[in-house]
C-alpha cells in the first residue's frame, strides 16, 4: 500500500532531526522545521561548502552528485557534530540534487572521549599500584577488597585478581580496615602483625563529600629489620660519599686538559699553542680575553699543565658566580669565629687551596671593586691575610685570569681598576671567535664526534658533507660551547650512522633557506603557484575537471580558461585520464 502523502508531510514536520534537500549545484533549496530551527530560516539558498566547509565529506558529496547513490561522513556545524547519510535525488535519470539527513552526535563524541580518558587514567592508576614497592589494599565502605597490588599479594603468597570482592578481615590478619572505614579516622604509621613480621601500615579513609566509600591500606616496609638494614645503607653509604667527595675534591683541584686537547690548525691557534709553550715555563700572571665558548678555560689548564707547577694544584674560582659578600673569605679564607656561622678552626682560601699551583680567575671582570683592591695587594705582596686573621700567610701561585669583558671599556666606566689590569695583563691571550677560524670547524667536529659518540655510548657517527656545510655557513655565536652542544643533540636524534642537514637544530638551517630563498617578481611567483594547484588539483581528481574546479572554488569556464592558460589540460588527462 503506497504511504499517504499525509503522513510523510506530517513526518517530514515532526522529524527531529534536520533534513536538508539540495540542487545540482549543491545549494540549499528546502529544508524541515528541525533544520531551519538548528540552522536559521537564512539556510535556505547557501551552498554546503559554506555550511560544513570544504572537509573531506564535502568532496565526497560532489563526486555523489555525479555518481549517483548514497553516503555517510561526519561533519561538524559550529561545535556540534553529526552524522550525515547523503541520498541522491533523481529525476528522470538524472541526479538533480542530494537529500542531507543529519543526526547529532556531539555528546556521543564527548562521552567517548571521556570513557578513554577514564580508561586511560585506570591502566595508569594500575600500572602505578602494581609497580609500587608497598603492598596496597582498596577497600569499598562495607570492607569488601576492590583494589589489591601485586607487591601485597607476593608478599602473602597469593594472587590479586582472587582477593578482589574477599572481605579484608578474610585475607590480612590484624588488619583495623573495616574500623577505618566506620571512625574516619586515618592511622598512620601503625605496626601490624602479619605471618609473623612487623608490619608498618597506613590507613586512609576514602570520602566522597561528607560520606564514607572506602579506604585504602598501605604496607610501608615488609618489616621493622628492613628498616634497620636500610638505616645501615645509609651509614655505609654516607662513608662512600666522603670519600668520593674527597676523590673529587682532589680531581677538580687537577688541571685536566693539556695542549693536545686544544684542537685547532688555523694559524692563529697554532701561535697561541706555542705561546703557551713560552709562557708555562714562567711563573707570570696571565689574562685570557675572548667570547663565551672560546676555550679560555682549555688555555688555562693547558698553561698551567705545561709548567713547571703541573704537579701542584689548579684552583679554578668563578668570580661572577660566588655571591659579593662571600667572596672574600671564598679567596682568602677565614680566621675561626670571624662572622658568625664560621666553621670551627677556620677555613683555608682557594688561594691557599692554590699554594704552590695555579689559580685561574674566570670573569674577572665581574669581581667587585672592592676586592678587586684586595687582589691587587695579594698579586703585588704575594701574601694573603685571613678574613678575621691579622698575621699575613705567604703564598706561592700563579694567577691566570679571564674574561669575555672588554676590561678597557670597563676600566672607563670606572667598573674595573686601572692599576689591576696592568698587573694582570702581563701575559695576553686573545682568544678568536669560531666564526673568524672556522677553517678549525671540521676538526673541531671530528674531535667532538670522537668524545660524545664515547661519553653518549652511541659509538662515532659520521658527518655528510651536506651536514658539514650548515656547520661551516653557521656564525657560532655561542663559538666551540655552541658547536659542541649542537653535534650532542643531533648524536641524541640520528638513528643511522650518519648526521645529515636534518639532525641539526632547526636554527642552522632555517636561516640558511631564509636567506638563500631567490626573490622574483610578485606575478611571476603567483603564477608559479596557480600553476601548480591547478596541476595538483587534476592530480587529485584524476584529471576530473568539474570536481578539481570545485575544489579550488572556480566556475567551470574560469578553470578551463586557466587550464587553457597553462598548456594543463590536454598532459593532465593523458598522465591521469578521465
Ligand atoms: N680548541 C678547542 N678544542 C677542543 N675543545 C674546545 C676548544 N675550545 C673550546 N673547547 C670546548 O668548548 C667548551 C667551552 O670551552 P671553555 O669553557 O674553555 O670556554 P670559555 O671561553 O672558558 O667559556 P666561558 O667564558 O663561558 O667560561 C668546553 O667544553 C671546551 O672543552
Amino acid at each position: 500500500m503506497p504511504i499517504p502523502q499525509s503522513f510523510l508531510k506530517l513526518l517530514w514536520e515532526t522529524l527531529e532531526d534536520p533534513v536538508l534537500l539540495t540542487d545540482s549545484s549543491l545549494q540549499v533549496i528546502n529544508t524541515n522545521p528541525a533544520a531551519r530551527n538548528f540552522l536559521g530560516a537564512s539556510v535556505i539558498g547557501s551552498s554546503l561548502s559554506e555550511l560544513f566547509g570544504k572537509v573531506p565529506f564535502w568532496v565526497e558529496l560532489v563526486g555523489l552528485l555525479e555518481r549517483g547513490g548514497q553516503k555517510e561522513g561526519e561533519i561538524s556545524i559550529g561545535d556540534r557534530d553529526f552524522l550525515c547519510r547523503a541520498v541522491t535525488l533523481k529525476k528522470g535519470g538524472m541526479n538533480e540534487g542530494l537529500l542531507l539527513l543529519l543526526r547529532e552526535i556531539t555528546e556521543l563524541r564527548r562521552m567517548t572521549k571521556k570513557l578513554e580518558l577514564t580508561e586511560r587514567w585506570r591502566n595508569i592508576l594500575y600500572t602505578i599500584l602494581d609497580t609500587a614497592y608497598e603492598g596496597i589494599v582498596v577497600v569499598d565502605e562495607n570492607g569488601y577488597i576492590t583494589m589489591f597490588n601485586q607487591a601485597y599479594a607476593d608478599f602473602l603468597g597469593v594472587r590479586p585478581e582472587e582477593m578482589i570482592g574477599k572481605h579484608v578481615q578474610e585475607v590480612i590478619e590484624n588488619t583495623r580496615m573495616h574500623i577505618v572505614i566506620k571512625t574516619g579516622k586515618p592511622e598512620f604509621r601503625q605496626v601490624q602483625r602479619i605471618k609473623g613480621h612487623n608490619m608498618i601500615c597506613d590507613r586512609i579513609p576514602i570520602w566522597e563529600g561528607d560520606k564514607i566509600i572506602g579506604a585504602v591500606g598501605k604496607v610501608l616496609f615488609r618489616d621493622i629489620s628492613e628498616v634497620d638494614e636500610l638505616a645501615e645503607q645509609v651509614r655505609r653509604l654516607k662513608k662512600e660519599l666522603e670519600y668520593y667527595k674527597g676523590q673529587l675534591r682532589r680531581h677538580y683541584q687537577q688541571a685536566r686538559y693539556s695542549l693536545e686537547d686544544i684542537i685547532g690548525q688555523s694559524r692563529v691557534i697554532r701561535e697561541l699553542k706555542e705561546m703557551v709553550n713560552k709562557v708555562a715555563s714562567t711563573s707570570s700572571t696571565v689574562l685570557l680575553k675572548g667570547e663565551s665558548g672560546t676555550g679560555k678555560e682549555l688555555f688555562a689548564h693547558a698553561i698551567h699543565n705545561a709548567s713547571p707547577r703541573y704537579r701542584g694544584p689548579f684552583i679554578k674560582v668563578n668570580c661572577a658566580a660566588i655571591p659579593e659578600n662571600l667572596l672574600e673569605s671564598e679567596l682568602f679564607g677565614y680566621e675561626e669565629g670571624a662572622f658568625t656561622g664560621a666553621k670551627k678552626g677556620g677555613k683555608p682560601g682557594k688561594f691557599e687551596l692554590a699554594n704552590g699551583g695555579t689559580i685561574f680567575l674566570d670573569e674577572i671582570g665581574d669581581m667587585p671593586l672592592n676586592m678587586q683592591a684586595k687582589l691587587l695587594r695579594v698579586l703585588q705582596e704575594k701574601e694573603i691575610e685571613h678574613v678575621g686573621g691579622n698575621r699575613p700567610v705567604k703564598i706561592d701561585v700563579r694567577v691566570i685570569a679571564a674574561t669575555n669583558r672588554d676590561l678597557e671599556a670597563l676600566i672607563r666606566e670606572g667598573r674595573f681598576r686601572s692599576d689591576l689590569f696592568y698587573r694582570l695583563n702581563v701575559v695576553t691571550f686573545e682568544i678568536p671567535p669560531l666564526r673568524q677560524r672556522k677553517e678549525d670547524i671540521p676538526l673541531l667536529v671530528e674531535h667532538f664526534l670522537d668524545k660524545l659518540g664515547r661519553t653518549l655510548g652511541c659509538g662515532r657517527k659520521k658527518i655528510t658533507p651536506a651536514a658539514l656545510e650548515v656547520l661551516l655557513q653557521h656564525n657560532w655565536p655561542g663559538n666551540v660551547r655552541e658547536l659542541e652542544n649542537v653535534l650532542e643533540r643531533a648524536l641524541n636524534v640520528v638513528d643511522g650512522p650518519e648526521i645529515l642537514p636534518h639532525h641539526l637544530p632547526p636554527y642552522l638551517t632555517e636561516t640558511r633557506t631564509f636567506n638563500s630563498r631567490p626573490l622574483r617578481p610578485l606575478k611571476e611567483t603567483l603564477a608559479r603557484v596557480e600553476k601548480e594547484l591547478l596541476e595538483e588539483a587534476l592530480r587529485y581528481t584524476k584529471g576530473n575537471c568539474l570536481l578539481a574546479a570545485h575544489l579550488l572554488g572556480l566556475s567551470k569556464s574560469t578553470f578551463y580558461e586557466k587550464v587553457a592558460r597553462y598548456g594543463l589540460r590536454e598532459s593532465a588527462f593523458r598522465e591521469y585520464g578521465n
